[in-house]
């Protein structure tokens, strides 16, 4: 896999999973790390032990992948266990924590971000038994939210949790803090979801395509099938890389600014702007009387809604519609095939009872407009949920109508979890830190 060294983590707080999938993820390592090939075997292993001294019993091994995410940053330690020095290791589970605000947030008070960090790594010293501590890389990738400040803003934030890093016990690797280039996120999560459900392991690989829908970007990854998509997209939406022996030539782009809290601010003529003192931003998307205010990006936004005007679902439709309309690409080929979409994809439609919480499930693209004239029309009846519902139902309708061209019909699964792993980016960036690191675990 070529993939760029400049991947990196996540993280969220609370709950751990576990769950085994030997077969599929041997032969995800297997394709992964060519140091599990049988040449290589014997070379790898010299490196972890000693001749003669190679472990009868299992041995388990960790990797933390932090997630700096524009919302939220989150914190994932997979674990993986070798039951013996002939048998590839399995993905054993993962213990996954998450905070709020996100980095962003404290963009002038980078020591208190950092802080939030320190938060979470010091439930990896509890997770991580101190033997392995040395052996076990902790990585940061920050994301859109990092992407849209200042160099100078993100570059302090970013050195002070390198500075929390160091002094941890964990392996701390070159770049071990970074902001993530957006088409990564997007092959990252797409590697992860293909992985997880086997698509990858065989050589009938039916893939499927993923959607991610963050707070500041948003991203559409898929392997093309037709040979016109290869041609008509632009250069820099195609990017290649080997795995399982196969040359994989994605489709991904990451839309900054598209994700669905920037689109808020889009919406309301907010973004990108200088926002004057007391300056008020209205939407036909918002309840009539509602005047609120909203911090994002380190910045306070006040809102509300159009007193005298419209409200509804129709002109909220018009508003959302200046946003998406012509700003993205429409590759033909996605028009009848079905998505995984996740983020805030998922937490609209459990939001709104479209999905199970827990469970997920299967929705049409018709699923979300129909959801969102039925909170537009009726914003009193949903008073006690975000203020913002309609707009943001409305902007995931459009997103995906006008923005990438999907059909009434398309399909899309609505997944947090497979196989109790969270279908996070986070997953396929630390295979990549493993291999990079020649850990082969
Ligand atoms: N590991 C995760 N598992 C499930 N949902 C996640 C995870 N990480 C982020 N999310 C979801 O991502 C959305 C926020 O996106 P975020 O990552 O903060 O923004 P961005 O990707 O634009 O930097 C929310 O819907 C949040 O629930
Ligand atoms: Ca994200």
């Amino acid at each position: 896999m070529t993939v760029d060294p400049r991947l990196t983590a996540s993280s969220d707080p609370g709950r751990m999973t576990s769950s085994r999938l030997p077969i599929l993820l041997a032969l995800v390592f297997s394709s992964l790390f060519p140091v599990f090939s049988h040449s290589n075997r014997e070379m790898w292993f010299q490196d972890l032990f000693p001749p003669n001294t190679c472990p009868i019993n299992a041995k388990t091994f960790y990797g933390i992948m932090f997630d700096a995410g524009s919302t939220g940053t989150r914190i994932h330690i997979y674990t993986f266990v070798q039951k013996s020095p002939e048998i590839l290791p399995e993905l054993e589970g993962e213990i996954f924590e998450s905070v709020k605000p996100g980095l962003s947030a404290y963009a002038d008070q980078p020591e208190k971000g950092a802080e939030s960090v320190k938060r979470l790594l010091d439930m990896a010293i509890d997770a991580v038994p101190p033997h392995l501590w040395k052996k076990t890389p902790v990585v940061l990738k920050a994301t859109a939210g990092l992407r849209l400040l200042s160099e100078e803003k993100a570059q302090a934030l970013l050195s002070e949790v390198k500075e929390v890093f160091e002094e941890s016990p964990f392996l701390v690797p070159e770049d071990s803090v970074s902001i993530m280039d957006g088409s990564y996120e997007g092959i990252l999560a797409w590697i992860t979801v293909n992985f997880l459900t086997g698509q990858l392991a065989g050589h009938n690989q039916h893939t499927t395509g993923t959607l991610d829908l963050g707070g500041a970007s948003t991203q559409i990854t898929f392997l093309p099938r037709f040979e016109e998509t290869l041609k008509e997209s632009p250069r820099d939406f195609l990017t290649s890389f080997e795995m399982f022996n196969s040359t994989y030539k994605l489709y991904t782009h990451s839309y900054l600014g598209f994700g669905l809290k920037a689109a808020r601010l889009a919406t309301l003529g907010a973004l990108n702007t200088e926002v004057a003192d007391g300056q008020m931003f209205r939407s036909s998307c918002l309840p009539k009387q509602l005047e609120a205010e909203w911090h994002f990006g380190g910045v306070k936004y006040r809102y509300g809604g159009n007193k005298e005007g419209e409200t509804g679902f129709k002109p909220c439709y018009l508003e959302v519609l200046k946003v998406v309309k012509g700003k993205l690409h429409q590759p033909d080929e996605i028009r009848g095939s079905s998505f995984y979409a996740f983020s805030y994809y998922y937490d609209r439609a459990a939001d709104t009872n479209l999905i199970d919480y827990e469970q997920g499930g299967v929705l049409e693209v018709r699923d979300f407009e129909r959801k969102a004239k039925e909170v537009c029309d009726n914003m009193e009846r949903f008073s006690s949920a975000s203020p913002f519902l309609c707009m943001d139902l409305t902007y995931i309708t459009a997103l995906l109508k006008e923005g990438f061209g999907f059909r009434d019909n398309t399909l899309l699964q609505l997944t947090k979890k497979v196989n109790n792993i969270e279908t996070s980016w986070t997953l396929g960036a630390t295979f990549h830190l493993l291999q990079s690191l020649g850990i082969t675990y």
